[in-house]
C-alpha cells in the first residue's frame, strides 16, 4: 500500500456531492496528488520540475450506489508546459477495501463521517462494471461541461450486452492502465490525455469496421469526452482480449538462446521454424498495410503522395534528431569507456557530411511511392504471439511525437524499418550482452550476429514485398524502396540512440551499430 501519512482527506459532504467541497479539492491537489502521481508507473513527468497539480475537471460517472469522478489532472512544469492525465477516483468504505490493490489506494479519507479510502477507481469493481455497461449500451453521460460518450464497436458480442461478466484491473508496467472483462475484453484507460482523438482508436476502429484484417484485437468500444467547441479527448478503448503466450520480443529472445548455445559449440544454426515465423510476421505486416491502403477512404485514411510538405517535414525531423544526437554524443564522448562504442560513435560523428547530404536527397529525389497511415511504433514488443499466429497491438504511435505528428502518413517502409531495427536489437542484445559470449573473441561474435541479422532481415523483407504482388501498389521501384528504407532505418536508429543514452547507456552501441550499417550502405550507393 502507498504510505498513508497523517495527510488525509475529510469532508462533511456526501461523496456524491464532493465536487462542491473546494477545501477538500485544494488539499487533494497540493498534498495528495504530487506524491501519489509520482509513485505511478504511468506518470511521465517524474523527471521534470513540477510546479502544480490541479483537477481541471471532474466528470461524474454513476456506479452502483455512488459515483466515480474522472479527474482530469493538469500538471504544470517549470517551462510553462502543461500535461493532462486521467485519474478516475471513487470512495470506498474501510470495511470494503481489502480487495483493492495497494497501488490503487490514494488517500485515507473521512467522508460524511464514514472512514474509508479515496482510490484509483480502476481498481473499483463498481467502476469497471459501470464502464462495461455504458459501452455495451452505447450511452452518453451528460456533464456540466459537455458529455462522456461511450461507443460500442463491432468486436463486442451481442450476447455479452446484458449478461453478467467478471472484471478486474491489470497492473501493467506501461504508460497506460487496463482492465479485463471475462477474459474476453481488454479495456485500456489512457493516462496521458491529448486534445484530439487518440490515433489508436482511429486505427483500430478503421481496421475493424472497414477491413477484413483479423490480426488486431477487434474494436469493442471507446470512451470519449466531448466538450462544446473543443476537440474531443479520448479516455479509453476496449478491444477483444488476446489469449497470448508472449510478445515476439520475448519469443525471439528464446529462439536466440538456442542460437547462442549452438554458436558457443562452434555451430552456426538457425532452426527452419524461425524463418517460417519471421515470414509469417512479414506477411501479417504487409496484410496490415494492405488493409490501411484505402485510396477511396475518408481523408484521414486516403492515400497521399510524397508532396513537398511531407518531404520538408521528414527532412526537418531527421535533421533535428541528428543535431540533438550529435550534441548529446559530443557531450558524452569522453565518458564512453567501452572501446567498441567509442569507435562506433566516432564513425558516426565522422560521417556527418555524408549523412547530411543523404538526408537532403529526400527534398529533391524523384519519389512516386505513396504514403498511408501506419502503425508508427512498430517493434517486436508490439506483436503478441498466439502460438500459431500474431496479433498486432499498441497503435498509439511514437511516444516522443505530438498527437498531430503521430497521424501523419508515411511510407509503410517506416514500419518495416522499425521491425528490422527490432531484429537487430534482439540479436545484438543477446550476443553482445550475454554471459555465454562474454569471453569469446568480439570479432567472431559480431560476425555471427551480423550474419543472423542479415538472413533474418532478408527473409522478412522478401516475404513482406512478395505479399503485395506485382506491380506493388505503394512502392514505385526497387531504387525508391531501398532509398526510403535506408532513410527510415537511419531515422529510427538515430531516435533510438537518444532513447538508449537516457534509459540504457549499456545498450548505446546497438543503435550506433545500426547507424554505422546505414552509413556503409550509403557509401556503397556512392561507389
Ligand atoms: N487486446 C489485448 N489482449 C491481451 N493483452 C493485451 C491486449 N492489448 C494489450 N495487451 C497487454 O498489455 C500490454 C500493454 O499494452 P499496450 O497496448 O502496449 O499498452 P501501452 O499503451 O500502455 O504501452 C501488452 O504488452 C500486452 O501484454
Ligand atoms: O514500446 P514503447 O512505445 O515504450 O517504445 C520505447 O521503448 C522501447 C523499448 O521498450 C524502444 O524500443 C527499442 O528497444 C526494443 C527492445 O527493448 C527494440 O525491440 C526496439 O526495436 C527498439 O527501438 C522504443 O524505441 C521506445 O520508443
Amino acid at each position: 500500500m502507498n504510505e498513508i501519512t497523517s495527510t488525509n482527506l475529510s469532508s462533511l459532504k456526501a461523496w456524491e456531492d464532493i465536487k462542491n467541497d473546494k477545501a477538500l479539492f485544494s488539499k487533494f491537489e497540493t498534498e495528495i496528488l504530487p506524491s501519489y502521481m509520482n509513485s505511478c508507473r504511468w506518470f511521465a513527468g517524474k523527471a521534470r520540475t513540477q510546479q502544480y497539480f490541479k483537477v481541471a475537471s471532474a466528470l461524474e460517472i454513476p456506479i452502483k450506489d455512488s459515483i466515480a469522478l474522472l479527474c482530469i489532472v493538469e500538471v504544470g512544469y517549470d517551462n510553462q508546459e502543461i500535461e493532462r492525465y486521467l485519474l478516475p477516483v471513487s470512495f470506498i468504505e474501510a470495511s470494503q477495501s481489502n480487495a483493492i490493490a495497494p497501488v490503487g489506494i490514494i488517500s485515507l479519507a473521512y467522508i460524511n463521517e464514514k472512514r474509508g479510502f479515496v482510490i484509483d477507481a480502476l481498481y473499483d469493481e463498481r467502476f469497471q462494471q459501470a464502464l462495461f455497461y455504458q459501452i455495451s449500451h452505447a450511452e452518453s453521460v451528460y456533464q456540466q461541461d459537455g458529455k462522456v460518450d461511450f461507443v460500442r464497436g463491432k468486436g463486442l458480442s451481442g450476447e455479452d450486452i446484458n449478461a453478467p461478466i467478471t472484471s478486474k484491473a491489470l497492473t501493467l508496467s506501461s504508460s497506460n492502465s487496463a482492465m479485463v472483462f471475462g477474459e474476453k475484453y481488454f479495456l485500456k484507460l489512457y493516462r496521458k490525455l491529448f486534445k484530439e482523438t487518440n490515433p489508436e482508436v482511429e486505427m483500430i476502429e478503421f481496421l475493424t469496421e472497414h477491413s477484413d484484417f483479423a490480426f488486431i484485437p477487434a474494436f469493442a468500444g471507446s470512451i470519449t469526452w466531448q466538450q462544446e467547441s473543443e476537440s474531443e479527448i479520448t479516455l479509453g478503448m476496449m478491444q477483444r482480449m488476446v489469449d497470448n503466450q508472449a510478445d515476439t520480443w520475448e519469443m525471439t529472445g528464446n529462439q536466440l538462446t538456442d542460437f547462442v548455445t549452438a554458436f558457443v559449440d562452434k555451430t552456426f544454426a538457425i532452426k527452419e521454424d524461425v524463418f517460417s515465423q519471421v515470414e509469417l510476421l512479414a506477411q501479417r505486416t504487409a496484410e496490415m498495410h494492405l488493409a490501411l491502403y484505402a485510396p477511396e477512404a475518408e481523408p484521414m485514411f486516403a492515400t497521399q503522395k510524397f508532396d513537398d510538405t511531407y518531404r520538408q517535414f521528414i527532412h526537418k525531423r531527421l535533421c533535428d534528431l541528428l543535431d540533438r544526437r550529435y550534441n548529446l554524443l559530443i557531450e558524452k564522448y569522453t565518458s564512453i569507456t567501452d572501446p567498441v562504442t567509442r569507435k562506433l560513435a566516432w564513425d558516426f560523428m565522422e560521417a556527418k557530411e555524408l549523412i547530411d547530404e543523404f538526408a537532403d536527397q529526400i527534398l529533391t529525389k524523384d519519389l512516386d511511392s505513396l504514403r498511408i497511415r501506419i502503425h508508427g511504433d512498430y517493434h517486436l514488443g508490439q506483436v503478441l504471439a498466439t502460438g500459431n499466429d500474431y496479433i498486432i497491438i499498441d497503435f498509439e504511435g511514437e511516444p516522443e511525437s505530438s498527437i498531430t505528428d503521430r497521424k501523419i502518413m508515411h511510407s509503410p517502409l517506416k514500419d518495416v524499418a522499425g521491425m528490422i531495427r527490432s531484429y537487430h536489437y534482439a540479436i545484438s542484445a543477446k550476443m553482445l550482452n550475454s554471459n555465454e559470449t562474454a569471453d569469446m573473441d568480439a570479432f567472431r561474435v559480431q560476425t555471427a550476429a551480423d550474419r543472423w541479422y542479415r538472413l533474418i532481415m532478408q527473409t522478412y523483407l522478401e516475404k513482406y514485398l512478395e505479399t503485395f504482388g506485382h506491380p506493388h501498389p505503394l512502392f514505385k521501384n526497387n531504387n525508391e524502396t531501398n532509398f526510403l528504407l535506408l532513410i527510415y532505418l537511419l531515422e529510427k536508429a538515430v531516435y533510438e540512440l537518444g532513447y538508449e543514452i537516457s534509459y540504457r547507456p549499456d545498450w548505446v552501441k546497438i543503435p550506433l551499430k545500426g547507424i554505422v550499417n546505414v552509413i556503409r550502405e550509403i557509401e556503397k550507393m556512392k561507389m
